[in-house]
């Protein structure tokens, strides 16, 4: 029988935005997949550790450890580096040595990634796509990793090459929203406004609009109706 609630498919994954600013995660290994998520973690502002042995290293790897952008230990892995670490990403190609990686995390409660085991996987990576603000993860759920590449690279392809760059206006007006709206009892008129802007302003005027131009928008809040750009810019 149809209902009116979202029908449950299952089988998925719970796709979020996970915050790792600021806190440690741990990569074990030091090859192409390690230096793969160490660029998503340090794109997500992660302090981040890696343990593999200075011989193991890629030049990417090493890059980022004389950079100073990670921490490294050099050195194979050991239960003892587990003991600061919020998350766990392991790229070794040694499946005893992940399998032990795995099981300690599961005994830590510290979520995992062990690359190519989909069973040692608290959570799985997609393929992202990133313009300024704006992510966009596609997952197979496992059944296609290649098919996942394909798949953002073709999204990426249909998006209008400014939508980074007006979200990050949205965000600015949001933030001055904020400090003119302060109010908790202002909540739902704040998000019903900002709404409109959005679905109200084309993706190249909200790049345009500059901070001379929120201050005049920002003006016409208390009212029904969302001016245009022009209209603001005309007074
Ligand atoms: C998306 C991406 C993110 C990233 O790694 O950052 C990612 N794999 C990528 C590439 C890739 N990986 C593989 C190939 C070879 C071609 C092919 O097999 O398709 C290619 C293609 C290439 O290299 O171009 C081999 C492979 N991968 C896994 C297995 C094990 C298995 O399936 O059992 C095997 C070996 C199978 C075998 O032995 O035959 C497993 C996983 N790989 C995942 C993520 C997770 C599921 C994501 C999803 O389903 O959407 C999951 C479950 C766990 C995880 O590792 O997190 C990244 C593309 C990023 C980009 O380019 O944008
Ligand atoms: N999910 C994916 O996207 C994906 C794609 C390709 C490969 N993989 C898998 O990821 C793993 C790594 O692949 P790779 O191409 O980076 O391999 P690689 O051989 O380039 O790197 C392996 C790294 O692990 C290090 N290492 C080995 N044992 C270690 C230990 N005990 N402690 C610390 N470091 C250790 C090595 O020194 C080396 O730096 C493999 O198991 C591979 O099958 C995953």
């Amino acid at each position: 029988m149809a209902s009116k609630y979202p029908e449950i498919q299952g089988g998925g994954s719970l796709i979020l935005a996970w915050q790792v600013r600021g806190k440690n995660v741990l990569v074990i290994g030091g090859g192409e997949v390690a230096a793969g998520r160490i660029v998503h973690v340090l794109n997500a502002d992660a302090h981040v550790t890696v343990v593999c042995p200075r011989s193991g290293l890629n030049d990417e790897v090493a890059h980022r450890i004389a950079a100073g952008q990670v921490t490294h230990i050099d050195r194979p892995f050991a239960p003892s580096d587990l003991d600061d670490a919020a998350m766990v990403l392991c790229a070794v190609d040694d499946p005893a040595a992940s399998t032990e990686v795995y099981q300690l995390c599961q005994a830590r409660r510290i979520p995992a990634n062990i690359a190519d085991v989909p069973p040692e996987c608290d959570f799985y990576f997609g393929s992202v796509h990133r313009d300024g603000p704006l992510q966009i993860m596609v997952s197979t759920n496992g059944n296609g990793p290649k098919m996942a590449n394909i798949v953002r690279r073709k999204v990426a392809e249909g998006l209008p090459e400014n939508a980074g760059a007006a979200i990050l206006k949205v965000g600015e007006l949001r933030r001055k929203l904020r400090e003119v709206a302060t109010t908790a009892e202002e909540g739902p008129k704040r998000m019903k406004w900002m709404s409109k802007v959005c679905e109200a302003w084309p993706l190249e005027d909200l790049c345009d609009m500059d901070d001379g131009d929120m201050e005049k928008l920002l003006g016409h809040y208390q009212e029904a109706n969302v001016p245009s750009l022009a209209q603001i810019r005309a007074g």
